[in-house]
């Protein structure tokens, strides 16, 4: 599922009309009763619907809608928030459609007389602006948007909630709350920004029929259940422990313990054939317990963690290094000269990426792939960038990044990014607040180890460690969890519940 800014989505639009010989008014005929066909099962002939309709194709949309619910013997009334000479082209032609069905245009006045609509009304349709949104959200909107907030009734949003934005970068949006959004054709990309997803509410995409186009800004897309299906190897039944690859994971010390276990047994539970634990002496012990089927690699130590010394990974696929590893500078010296030196595929996590913060010219040499994990506060740390700026334009700063420093990049959240040294990005569906807690990336960099050791391309194996990382979060808080007190563990053990499922 391709994710698109308003710019990419006109022009698929544009060669559907151009090239492909649909009429503009056919594509808002599909987009409208493609619209209502999703509304049918959460909405009832009982309820009143108003439908507020903006000046734009989002209105046109909002037309067709109220036109096919009307022939439907539904209850429906529409307010046009604009003047009459505003409604042009495609959506004139609706709008003519819907008087020529009996309908009636209720024509924009005053805020009273919308705040009286609104308490009537059961179900609002918001067909008021789409992701032809300029700047501020200009008044009547403006407050028409505020009531909307206000009152009780359950809304649906057309493509986006009016006054969002469609793509990254802005901060200052008033826009409707949705309870619902039927999203057209492709999601847009502020579905996937922290600071815009949560205005969707639940959102289904809806096709209308638009060309299929390979865009010239490189691919984006939404990696669902279907892609995880498609792409994740199948365990042969001749398969043998050395053909799911042989994993080192480097970490733990002395206070931190823990999280070498929990990605030791995540990759184990998620398909690794071989596992090896690398850390210092007085951690064996305490982990080992809780991961029998490991191996381990016993690591000088000095003050509880990682000293400088040689390591020989000659016989491993692929290194996690970084978890719980301490920010020790002789820890950091061994992580940056191991990191140097290894040529093999490489994913490095938490304090490793603090280790090698510096050393990213380095890094960006090695031969083998590169796999860099961090959440927004390490991305900071890695790029100088704030938070906030990060979380503005995380499409825009992980493309920059990966390209620069020539690395697969998994950039962590509620909606994570993995984005390959050419720009590709793939964006995960799955996971939730419960994996907002201590252990939760440990268990990430075990799956994600076990997965770039099987046979797939690097960032569709990305792609997949996240889809089931956050699919284990997810049928775990579905069924006998919640996202109180899921833990790091439990997502572990939740695994095999996705597996059994893929
Ligand atoms: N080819 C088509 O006809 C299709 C149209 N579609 C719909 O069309 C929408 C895009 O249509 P448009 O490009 O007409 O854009 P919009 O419908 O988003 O709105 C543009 C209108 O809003 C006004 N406006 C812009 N910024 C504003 C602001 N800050 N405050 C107040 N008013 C503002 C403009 O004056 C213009 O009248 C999509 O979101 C989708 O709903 C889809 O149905 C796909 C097919
Ligand atoms: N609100 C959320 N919704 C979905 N996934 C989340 C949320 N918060 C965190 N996650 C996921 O949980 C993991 C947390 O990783 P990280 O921040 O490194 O945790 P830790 O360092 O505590 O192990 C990531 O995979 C991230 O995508
Ligand atoms: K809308």
């Amino acid at each position: 599922m391709q994710i698109v800014t308003a710019k990419e989505m006109y022009e698929i639009d544009r060669l559907t009309i151009e090239k492909g010989g649909v009429d503009g008014k056919l594509l808002m005929e599909n987009a409208g009763r493609s619209i209502v066909n999703h509304m049918l099962p959460i909405i009832d002939r009982t309820k009143s619907i108003l439908v507020l309709v903006g000046g734009g194709n989002n209105g046109g949309d909002g037309f067709v809608i109220a036109r096919t619910l009307l022939t439907d013997g539904y209850d429906v009334l529409v307010v046009q928030l604009v003047p009459d000479y505003k409604i042009k082209g495609e959506a004139a032609y609706h709008k003519q459609l819907w008087l020529n069905f009996g309908g009636i245009v209720h024509v924009f006045q005053d805020t009273s007389m919308i705040r009286r609509y609104l308490l009537d009304a059961d179900i609002v349709v918001d067909a008021m602006l789409g992701i032809g949104i300029s700047g501020e959200v200009r008044q009547p909107l403006k407050d028409v948007i505020g009531l909307v907030n206000q009152v009780e009734a359950l809304t649906i949003s057309v493509d986006i909630p009016s006054g969002l934005p469609a793509d990254e970068g802005e901060s200052h949006f008033e826009a409707v709350v949705a309870d619902y959004t039927f999203i057209v054709e492709h999601p847009k990309m502020s579905l996937f920004l922290e600071s815009c997803s949560p205005f969707y509410g639940k959102w289904e995409v809806v096709k209308i029929g638009l060309f299929h186009s390979n865009l010239s800004s490189g691919s984006r897309i939404a990696w669902r259940e279907r892609d995880v299906k498609r792409t994740l190897p199948k365990r042969s039944r001749n398969s043998h422990k050395g053909t799911h690859g042989r994993g080192l994971v480097i970490g733990g010390s002395s206070t931190m313990p823990g999280s070498i276990a929990m990605t030791l047994k995540a990759a184990l539970r998620s398909g690794a054939g071989l596992i090896t634990g690398g850390t210092i002496n007085e951690v064996f012990s305490s982990i080992a317990s809780h991961c029998v089927e490991a191996t381990y690699l016993p690591l000088l130590g000095k003050a509880g963690a990682m000293t400088t010394q040689p390591v020989d990974v000659s016989m491993y696929n692929a290194i996690a290094i970084g978890m719980g590893m301490g920010r020790n500078e002789e820890t950091a010296a061994f992580t940056r000269q191991l990191v140097k030196d290894v040529t093999k595929p490489i994913l490095i996590d938490a304090d490793g990426l603090h280790h090698i913060k510096d050393d990213l010219a380095s890094i960006s040499q090695r031969k083998q792939p590169t796999i860099l994990t961090p959440h927004p506060g390490e991305m900071a740390m890695l790029t100088g960038i704030s938070v906030r700026e990060i979380l503005l334009h995380p499409f825009e700063v992980s493309k920059q990044f990966a390209y620069e420093h020539n690395v697969y990049l998994v950039l962590k959240g509620p909606h994570t990014i993995i984005t390959d040294p050419n720009g590709n990005q793939l964006v995960n569906t799955t996971g939730n607040q419960g994996l907002a807690k201590g252990g939760s990336g440990d268990v990430l960099s075990g799956v994600l180890l076990a997965m770039i050791m099987q046979e797939q391309s690097m960032i569709e194996a990305l792609a997949n460690g996240c889809f089931i990382h956050g699919k284990s979060a997810d049928l775990l808080i579905s069924s006998h969890r919640s996202t109180e007190d899921l833990l790091a563990t439990d997502v572990i053990d939740g695994l095999a519940s996705v597996f059994r499922t893929l």
